[in-house]
Formats: structure tokens, sequence, C-alpha cells
């Protein structure tokens, strides 16, 4: 399965001009590339500029969504569709999507831990429903969003449902960068899942972020890493037949005693 992963640079605060570049992007890398999946980054259509998200958010959904569908039905590639400021019910939300290839939506998740080191429990209202796998191409997968990376339960409870791979969408800053890196080791290792991260790049509100998006294979070892300065994309090809074969070896999923803890 051949991803290709945007380390976007965001310009704050102005979702067209994103939204623009995210469109070059999708056409320039599939046209290069043929990959069967795109990863975008958390917030990618107006950063973490909080104060403005009552002009700048999505509602409902909307045109993200919409924007995305239609450019994975026309370039046929699934598409983890990083995540975004969105309105609903009074509420702001950081509300991820995922579009397969012929443009439906299979998957729909909000943000369930907002990161207070960034303000989010001031602006946003945290996701509300269950942790739920989804399929793209026949293969279960999780996605989960940045701060999410802290709280292993959440991550087990995506590999129990047969995840083999865990997304992570994120806006990391550089000054718990080795946070970032050593707690997606962790996650890989401990769910025995391909990790997947697609961080942003650049620098908004005093904050550098960390880059360092990273493919870790189920047994721990890193197959790419992004650069910690400069927009990039990184491309891979996961081997997922690996995954069975580690879980036989290693066979923690049949080791687990969960009833005494
Ligand atoms: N955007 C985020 O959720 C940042 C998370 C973070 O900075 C941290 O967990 O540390």
């Amino acid at each position: 399965m051949k991803h290709a992963i945007y380390q976007m640079d965001i310009v704050p605060g102005k979702p067209e001009v994103n939204r623009e570049r995210v469109e070059a992007w999708i056409r320039e890398t599939v046209r290069n590339e043929q990959p069967d999946v795109l990863v975008l980054p958390e917030m990618w259509t107006t950063a973490y500029t909080l104060k403005e998200l009552e002009q700048i958010a999505d509602v409902k959904g909307e045109p993200t969504t919409s924007f995305l569908q239609k450019l994975a039905a026309m370039h046929k590639v699934n598409i983890i569709g990083g995540s975004f400021a969105n309105k609903k019910a009074g509420n702001f939300y950081n509300s991820s999507v995922v579009i397969d290839k012929k443009g439906s939506v299979v998957h729909r998740y909000d943000k369930i831990h907002l990161v207070p080191m960034l303000d989010e429990p001031k602006y946003l209202a945290g996701g509300t429903e269950k942790a739920k796998v989804f399929e793209l191409d026949g293969v279960k997968m999780g996605l989960i969003i940045c701060y999410d990376l802290r709280f292993p339960e959440l991550t087990r409870s995506l590999a129990l449902q047969g995840a083999e791979i865990l997304y992570i969408v994120a806006e990391w800053p550089t000054v718990r960068k080795e946070h970032w890196k050593a707690l997606q080791i962790a996650r890989a290792i401990e769910n025995q899942f391909f990790v997947v991260s697609c961080n942003r790049i650049g620098h908004y509100g005093g904050e550098d972020f960390a880059g360092t998006s990273m493919v870790i294979d189920p047994w721990g070892e890193k197959q790419k890493v992004g650069s910690e300065t400069k927009e990039e994309t990184i491309i891979t090809t996961l081997p997922l037949d690996i995954v069975t074969k580690i879980r036989k070896d290693v066979p923690i999923f049949v080791s687990r005693v969960p009833e005494l803890y």
C-alpha cells in the first residue's frame, strides 16, 4: 500500500489558500507517484488561529469534506484528510474525515483529547463518540489526532478492533519533539501495527512545529522520517504482511490478561 504524506507548512487563517495548495499537491503527487493513500496534517485549513474560528472554520464539515471527496474521486485515491476546525451545533471541533477512492466518506472523527498547551480547551469541544476503526482497500485502520497520541488506551482500543495501520495527524511543537518521536515508536511496538504520521512544519503563534513525520513498522523500526525543518512529501510503501508474522512471533494479544488490570 503506497502512501504519500504531506508534511505541510500551513498558511495561518487562510483556508482558501491552503485548499489551493492541497489541491495542487494532490494533483502533482498522484501524477508522479500514483499512491494508494494520501495523508494530510492536523488543522491544515487554518492552523491554530483559534481566535478567528467564527469567521474561518468549516460548518458541519463543509466545504472541506466535499472538496476532498471531489479530489479523491477525480484522482481515484484514498485520502486521510488530516483535520480541520469545524462548527457543529454551536461548538467548534477538531474534526477529521477519511475518503475512499470513489469519493465516499468512510470515517469521521472529532479529536477526543484537547491539548491545553495550545489552548484548545478554551476554544473547542472534545469529541464524544467512541473511537472506531475503518477500512480502505480491505485494510483495517485507525486514526488519532496529535495530543491523542499520549493516551495509550485509545490506540489499544483501535488495535483490539483490528487496526493494522494507525494514522496520526498532527501539529506537534518542536519543544516536545522527543515525546513525539518516542511515543510513536512505543505505540507501534505495543500494538504491533504500522504508525504513519503527518506533522506540520513551520511556525505559528510563537511555536515552531517539529515536522519529523514518521513511518514506523510493527517491530518499531523507523522506515521513513521527515525533515525537522522543511516542507516535503514522504513516500512509503507498507509491507502489510509483516503485521501477522510479528503478532505470531511475539503474541501479545494472546498473552494479555485484561481482567487483571
Ligand atoms: N496539536 C496538538 O495536539 C499538540 C500536542 C502537543 O503539543 C503535545 O502533546 O505535547
